[in-house]
């Protein structure tokens, strides 16, 4: 019997469906790996932004942790939403126990500019977290956040993924340009060189839930064995046509479609 690739998302959640837990779920599904879920934060989230956030006790962080570990493989894994020093500490105290390629999505504040991680763990996650990755996949924002210096130019941002990786211990480091104007391009500094990633960008508001969308989806092709530069590369596809037929729903920017890529929907919906 075929052993399944297993893909494990550790983040907060989004009830609307777009970002967190959510979209990563729906992402390994469609990329068709194993999904499984360990809640951080259950966040009162939509469209237009966070109404509020209820942090789960410690406690229960790692008996999720502990129940992946002890039962389940874990072919690969990405983090999101970890919103303090204490559960910060609890996963890097897991890591170690799974022996398997780990994304981090630096999630720090929500499109709608709500903050999602306390200002004080910023430090203990670019210290302590980010040195156990294999990949971390800042926007520029969070970019600027981890090295606490502006970036206004591609060249600010190729330098910015090789000292994620020179200076701060990441395996690898993808600085995405969404945040950027004209195309949306992408640099991969896997240690040894740079790799560009570069698509049309899509005239729309509807982008909730990209960054997520886009690590789960590297998460879910490592979890297959693909190499990293051929897992993002086939993520940008997966995100790019997420991006472009994307969910014109709520009052805000609505929700990217983790179902771009199906081909035997796209003529039903499209
Ligand atoms: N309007 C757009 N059109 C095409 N690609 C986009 C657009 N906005 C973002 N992207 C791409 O989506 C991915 C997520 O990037 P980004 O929006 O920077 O992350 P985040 O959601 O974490 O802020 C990147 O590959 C980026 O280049
Ligand atoms: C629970 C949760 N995690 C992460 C985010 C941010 O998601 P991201 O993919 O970066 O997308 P936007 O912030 O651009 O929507 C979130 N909103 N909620």
């Amino acid at each position: 019997m075929k052993q399944a690739a297993c893909a494990l998302t550790i983040a907060g959640t989004d009830p609307s469906g777009g970002a967190g837990i959510q979209a990563d779920l729906k992402t390994f599904q469609e990329l068709q790996s194993y999904g499984m879920s360990v809640i951080t934060s259950i966040v009162a989230q939509n469209t237009t932004g966070v109404k509020s956030v209820h942090h789960l006790p410690i406690e229960m962080l790692k008996d999720q942790l502990e129940a992946i570990s002890s039962d389940m493989p874990v072919h690969a894994f990405k983090t999101g939403m970890i919103s303090n020093v204490s559960m910060m500490k609890a996963v890097a105290e897991w890591v170690p126990q799974v022996s398997a390629p780990y994304v981090m999505d630096p999630v720090m504040v929500a499109q709608s500019g709500d903050p999602l991680i306390e200002e004080e763990s910023r430090v203990w996650l670019r210290e302590n977290l980010l040195p156990l990755t294999s990949l971390v996949t800042p926007n520029i924002p969070e970019a600027e956040d981890i090295l606490g210096e502006s970036m206004e130019s591609s060249e600010d941002m190729k330098e910015a993924a090789q000292q994620m990786v020179t200076r701060f211990g990441a395996g690898a480091a993808l600085v995405k340009g969404g945040h950027m104007k004209g195309e949306a391009v992408d640099f991969l500094y896997d240690g040894s060189e740079i790799h560009t990633f570069t698509s049309e960008r899509i005239d729309t508001k509807n982008t909730h839930g990209t960054g997520c969308t886009y690590s789960a989806a590297i998460t879910a092709y490592l979890s297959q064995g693909l190499p990293l530069v051929e897992a993002v590369k086939q993520a940008k596809y997966f995100v790019t046509e997420a991006i472009r037929h994307s969910f014109n729903l709520g009052n805000g920017s609505g929700p990217t479609n983790h179902f771009a890529t199906r081909e035997e929907v796209f003529n039903k919906w499209f």
